[in-house]
């Protein structure tokens, strides 16, 4: 018996916080291009926290640069459509983005960006940076640094630290004022990328649950949280999508991404890096053999089929269809032809 097989026009609707359809991107290289997002489409519904996984390498960061508007070559979109709070914007090659949309429309919490703070500036004076940039100079600097006191008061930070250095921060209030800065402009979506990765366990829960609050309080309308660690992402995501060699191939519920995994390569990554947990330690550690693949040329046919225990040959040639539903669904021709069953028995 088979399922149904969807088309992505049914699984990736229009209504909701935001739909992104078709995109591509990639790398100009003097001989070939690596196309890190390779026909990619997601959503993400009012109020929740979409999380974003894979390994490193298949292209994370690079979807969150797209997604915020903030690709600059050698990165280029070339092609894709962005359904956000009501507005659309088409990809073309040489067209630029909309400027005016990023930090309102969507905003970006880069990899890193508590270290790249200068360390001769103030928090405060970041807040009238990130201003500054977006409503030009007739903006003062004390009505910058009061929206920022706000925002900060808002979130039970203490107003102190907008007049501190960031060399006298801890990890985790830098982290806490990146993020809560990144909210300045009041944007719709916040796109974080690896957001707690340099953190240790106490201050990735703060952080994690800050941007719960920001959701709650409706500082923001929806987040995607980039992460290579599944655990973080338990904590915090309502869905999950998994991204590999560029694509994305699965997408669902949290907690049923984990304990029904429908792609092989969910399951071999949640089994590789969830079982320490006690509600799952009875799952034997699977690991994933290989490496992911080059993305200036990826395998024909399903992209994980080289890694895959459960390949068959059309997995090899063939383009692998969408299975399930909106809630659910899966890029695979294993799902196809066992539906609704788990796949990590058979891994
Ligand atoms: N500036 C660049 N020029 C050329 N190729 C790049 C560049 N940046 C990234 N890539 C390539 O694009 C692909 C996707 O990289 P990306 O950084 O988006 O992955 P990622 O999943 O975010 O990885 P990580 O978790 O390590 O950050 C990789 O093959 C990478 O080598």
């Amino acid at each position: 018996m088979s399922v149904e097989v969807k088309s992505i026009d049914e699984v990736v609707t229009t209504n909701h916080l935001l739909s992104a359809r078709g995109l591509r991107a990639g790398y100009a290289g003097r001989t070939t291009d690596t196309i890190a997002v390779d026909d990619v489409s997601l959503y993400v519904n009012e109020g929740e926290v979409l999380g974003i996984a894979g390994e490193s390498g298949c292209g994370k960061s690079t979807l969150a640069a797209v997604l915020s508007l903030t690709a600059v070559p050698p990165l280029h979109v070339l092609a894709g459509e962005l359904d956000v709070a009501g507005k659309r914007l088409s990809f073309e090659p040489d067209k630029a983005p909309p400027r005016e949309w990023r930090g309102t429309v969507v905003s970006l919490l880069p990899q890193g960006a508590m270290n790249s703070l200068s360390p001769t500036a103030r928090v405060g004076d970041f807040a009238v940076q990130i201003v500054r940039a977006h409503e030009g100079r007739k903006v003062s600097a004390s009505d910058a640094k009061g929206r920022a006191a706000e925002r900060f008061a808002q979130l039970d930070l203490p107003a102190r630290v907008l007049d501190a250095y960031p060399h006298q921060l801890s990890g985790g209030m830098k982290q806490r004022v990146v993020t809560v800065l990144s909210t300045l402009l009041n944007p719709k979506l916040l796109i974080a990328d690896e957001p707690t990765s340099a953190l240790d366990v106490s201050s990735q829960r703060i952080v994690t649950d800050l941007m719960r609050e920001m959701l709650q309080k409706q500082l923001v309308s929806g987040i995607i949280f980039v992460t290579h660690d599944l655990p973080v992402l338990r904590r915090v995501a309502d869905r999950v999508a998994i991204m590999y060699a560029g694509q994305i191939h699965e997408t669902g519920p949290t907690e049923e991404i984990i304990n029904r995994a429908r792609h092989p390569y969910t399951g071999a990554l949640i089994g590789s890096v969830l079982v320490p947990e006690p509600q799952i330690r009875t799952r034997r550690i699977s690991g994933i053999k290989g490496s992911p693949p080059d993305l200036s040329d990826p395998p024909a046919g399903c992209r994980f089929h080289p890694r895959c225990s459960l390949a068959m040959d059309v997995c090899t040639t063939e383009q692998p269809p969408i299975v399930g539903d909106e809630r659910h669904y899966a890029t695979c021709w294993w799902a196809k032809d066992h539906p609704g069953e788990p796949v990590e028995a058979k891994l």
